[in-house]
């Protein structure tokens, strides 16, 4: 995997501090060259203007909304960069601040010539911490971004008091435990926390929360009973902006919530998986359930193979790559993750179990 290149999914809501970052990233003297995508609505790239950087590319895409329309534009830009490759050593796409990034990163692993050359490390989310609360209510986009991300940028945290800072960041909790979240204050953030990441952090999590496995389950809320709209495959959310659909919990003094719509379920198997059975169940489970599923990820041990299973998939696209060997004296073992909605957990319970080798 490692001589495909990096790419960087940028998204958060308008306004949140997306650009900061961006130019932050290109102004740092870090030694890399980065190739930009941006998508910006509307016939007139302001945001290109923006970006700044010297030896940075910077390509844009005004036909529409990335999430729609624009999913070829963006593999026909990639290939254009591939042609120029050793130019540059990164990719970050900046979506437009509306987007749901499901469509963007799919576009990573549906496409042959792609996937070969290139690698999703990470999709980094900015939030902003004043407004993220309330934007959580009214805009299914900005819920569908935290939820989606495997780093969160908590910006503009000047503007707002510790409590305040504390209430959002257990928002964040209650949709996406996953995520890695930094505080920041213009998008300031050592540029090693959100580049270069390794596809997601699913390892880092397991070994600063073991409790999640332990407690598996305990993420997901069963009291799901609303209806909702059928997901068409564009990646929108048809998620209707409920008032009320927190819910407040103690829980050791921090706060913490569950959403009723967005859930996270993590599985563990204490040793091997069969192939042969899991690689049919998931694709099965990618087409009937897809829709419902956000992010999915996992690590593997495979029966008699000596290198790890990294899985992760965005909706009902799926993408898995055998890595990096099991090093002597490392545990061995399982581990799924699913992010989404009106997740079964029982069922998809037993159905990971049932994969044991
Ligand atoms: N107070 C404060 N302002 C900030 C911070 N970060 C960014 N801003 C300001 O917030 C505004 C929006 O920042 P951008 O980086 O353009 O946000 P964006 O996410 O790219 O916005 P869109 O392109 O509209 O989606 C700018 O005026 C920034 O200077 C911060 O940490 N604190």
């Amino acid at each position: 995997m490692s001589d495909k290149i990096p790419v960087t999914v940028l998204t958060g809501y308008l306004g949140a501090g997306k650009t900061t970052l961006l130019n932050r990233i290109l102004s740092e003297q870090h030694g890399k060259r980065y190739a930009v995508i941006v998508n910006e609505f509307g016939e007139i790239g302001i945001d290109n203007e923006l970006v700044v950087g010297a030896d940075e590319e910077v390509f844009e895409m005004n036909n529409g909304c990335i999430c729609c329309t624009v999913r070829g534009d963006l593999i026909r830009i990639i290939e254009g960069l591939m042609k120029r490759k050793g130019k540059f050593d990164a990719i970050i796409v900046e979506t437009t601040g509306l987007a749901d990034p499901a469509p963007v990163a799919q576009t990573f692993f549906i496409d042959q010539d792609v996937q070969d050359t290139v690698r999703l490390d990470a999709v980094v989310t900015v939030a902003d911490a004043k407004w993220l609360v309330d934007r959580l209510k009214d805009a299914p986009e900005a819920k569908n971004q935290i939820a989606f991300a495997d780093v969160i940028l908590l910006n503009k945290t000047d503007l707002v008091d510790e409590a305040a800072l504390q209430e959002v960041e257990a928002r964040i909790r209650g949709l996406n435990p996953y995520a890695r979240v930094i505080r920041t204050v213009k998008s300031n953030v050592p540029l090693d926390e959100v580049l270069d990441r390794g596809a997601f952090d699913l390892e880092r999590i397991l070994s600063i929360e073991p409790a999640f496995l332990e407690q598996e389950g305990t993420h997901d809320h069963a009291h799901d009973h609303h209806e909702h709209g059928p997901d068409c495959g564009c990646g929108h959310d048809h998620d209707h902006g409920h008032g009320h659909d927190h819910h407040d919990h103690g829980h050791g003094g921090l706060k913490h919530y569950h959403d009723e719509h967005m859930q996270s379920v993590a599985f563990h198997i204490p040793g091997d998986v069969d192939p042969d059975k899991f690689m049919p169940w998931v694709q099965d489970l990618a087409q009937r359930e897809g829709q419902n599923f956000l992010r999915w990820k996992g690590i593997l041990s495979f029966k008699n193979e000596p290198r790890r299973f990294v899985f992760q998939g965005v909706h009902m696209i799926l993408d898995g790559d055998l890595q990096r060997e099991w090093k002597p004296g490392e545990t061995r073992d399982s581990k799924l993750v699913f992010i989404g909605r009106d997740l079964d957990t029982e069922r998809l319970r037993d159905g990971f179990m049932a994969c044991a080798a």
